[in-house]
């Protein structure tokens, strides 16, 4: 990406039967400070602008952008396999949701695109369809061979995750040392590099009640968070905890740090989004490119209304052309003192 050119995502909205479709439309006709190039099924895309009211004729992706009027909206195509129902997610259009999202991957890894949005996907169709799927931040990190942190933001918080689509039941097992540090790590970078906070500090929950009251309601914070969190803060990191669960997200505890690590996906979610759910974005730290999603899910019972809020998407869009501009400036400056 030349400096001053505007960064390039590739805009995926995800399942075709969920709001994903009209949301999408939503961002593009929403004045991005990025060029956004949708991987997706065009006639999908073109029944939900019906939705909202107005029309969508996509270009080729490939097409010489100087045609492009304000409406040449750009596409790679991804067919379904059938045409989608709004509301009713097919698990043979599966395959399609799934590619879409690996190519988008592949285009950013080949430095075609500067990162991806991403719309919501539905988990148990796209396992309905045959293909072994968690999550995207799983898929992404598969993908790319890389250990991956999943962090939601909006403006009151963020929260990061040390597990992510586990069953509560291998979560325990799952909090290894090895894994909580490297999941430090990452987050520790993101802070710095994506969000620009030099020394950032992070609250880090315990897993069990009250912290596991001095062993007595479990043991992984005597045996397993806190060491590593004594080895981290010896290399500089500011860390506190671990700390109990029910009251770490007070206001005035918030205000002392840049963000939190939850041991798992309902033990810091639910605050996310209990505080600002609009507005919240999901963002996937560790790639070598920017990965912003949607906080929310598919909204089945709103999809093809016309009603689902776009401020999540349009949030994630912002969000992922920031990080894309901030690594962008990154690489000059190490070019400029490299050379
Ligand atoms: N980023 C992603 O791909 C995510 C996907 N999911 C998937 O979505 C599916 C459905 O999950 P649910 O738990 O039902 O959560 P959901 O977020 O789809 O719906 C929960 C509630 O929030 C409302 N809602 C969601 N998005 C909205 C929007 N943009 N505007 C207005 N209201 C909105 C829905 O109408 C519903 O009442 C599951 O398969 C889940 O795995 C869930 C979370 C994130
Ligand atoms: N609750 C967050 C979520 O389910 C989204 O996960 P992912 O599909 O982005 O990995």
């Amino acid at each position: 990406m030349a400096t001053d050119a505007r960064p390039r995502l590739a805009l995926v909205p995800g399942e075709p039967a969920g709001v994903g479709p009209e949301l999408a439309i939503a961002a593009l006709r929403h004045a991005a400070d990025a060029e956004l190039v949708v991987f997706g099924d065009g006639a999908t895309l073109a029944r939900a602008a019906q939705t909202l009211g107005t029309t969508a004729s996509f270009h080729p992706a490939d097409a010489d952008r100087k045609c492009l009027g304000v409406d040449g909206l750009r596409l790679v195509e991804v067919p379904n396999a059938v045409a989608s129902t709004f509301g009713t997610p097919d698990p043979r259009n599966a395959r399609s949701v799934v590619l879409a999202l690996r190519m988008a991957a592949e285009a950013c890894i080949a430095g075609e695109y500067d990162g991806i949005v991403t719309g919501p996907v539905h988990k148990a169709t796209i396992n309905a369809g045959g293909i072994a799927y968690t999550g995207t931040t799983e898929l992404l990190a598969a993908h790319a061979g890389r250990e991956v942190v999943m962090m939601l933001a909006n403006d009151i918080v963020r929260v990061a995750l040390a597990t992510t689509h586990l069953p509560l039941r291998a979560v325990a097992d799952a909090l290894t040392a090895g894994r909580l540090e490297r999941t430090l790590r990452i987050l520790h970078a993101g802070l710095r590099g994506d969000f620009g906070i030099d020394d950032p500090a992070i609250a880090v929950l315990g897993l069990n009640p009250h912290a596991g009251e001095d062993g007595h309601l479990g043991r992984e914070e005597i045996e397993t968070i806190a060491p590593v969190l004594a080895r981290l803060r010896a290399d500089g990191m500011r860390l506190t905890g671990p700390l109990p669960a029910d009251t770490a997200f007070l206001p005035r505890k918030l205000a002392e740090v840049d963000a939190v690590l939850a041991m798992y996906h309902d033990q810091g979610l639910p605050v996310l989004k209990y505080s600002g759910f609009e507005q919240a974005v999901n963002l996937t730290l560790g790639l070598p490119y920017p990965r912003v999603a949607v906080d929310h899910g598919t909204a089945l019972d709103l999809a093809g209304k016309g009603t689902a809020d776009p401020s999540s998407l349009i949030a994630a869009v912002d969000t992922c052309a920031r990080i894309a501009r901030i690594r962008r400036t990154r690489l000059c400056r190490k070019g400029e003192s490299d050379a």
